[in-house]
């Protein structure tokens, strides 16, 4: 059985495609999930795409990848810039969770400068439009592979 990965997006991510198209694309999240789903076959992770709007859901879904999956790919929306809950059950269940912006939040208003997430990301991804996920999905793929990311890629 290949290695599960979680796709988690948090509020307003079910609006992608009809929310601030100048600053979130055209594409939809059914558009971003099949894409991180034929991006997982590639590589040989089995990808499981979920959305929701309720900072509980998330934390939910992170504790229940201590068992299930080997990896997160999360845009938390708005929950980046306020969750110390979604913080502390990245730092508890230990899953490497790579933290992705559709936008360049360091580009936008000062609020959506800090980010609780990231110090407790393995790895952070924002401003490339819907290739953040392809780019985390790869990352995870390599990092399941090669479990200590200090070392040299040699392949
Ligand atoms: O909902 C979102 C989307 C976002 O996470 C992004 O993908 O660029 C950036 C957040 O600041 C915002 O609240």
């Amino acid at each position: 059985m290949d290695p599960v990965v979680f796709i988690l997006n948090g509020p307003n991510l079910n609006l992608l495609g009809l929310r601030e198209p100048a600053v979130y694309g055209s594409s939809t999240l059914a558009d971003v999930e099949a894409l991180a789903r034929a991006t997982g076959d590639r590589l040989g992770l089995v990808v499981e795409c979920r959305q929701s709007n309720h900072e509980g859901d998330l934390v939910d879904w992170i504790q229940e990848a201590r068992t299930r999956a080997q990896g997160i790919v999360l845009n938390a929306g708005a929950l980046t810039h306020t969750s110390v809950a979604i913080h502390d059950a990245i730092r508890g269940v230990g899953v490497p969770t790579i933290e992705v912006h559709i936008s360049n939040v360091h580009a936008r208003e000062s609020f959506r400068h800090h980010s609780y997430i990231s110090p407790v990301a393995a790895g952070v991804i924002v401003g490339l439009g819907l290739d953040g996920y392809d780019l985390a999905l790869q990352a995870l793929a390599r990092r399941i592979k090669r479990p200590d990311p200090s070392e040299p890629i040699t392949a």
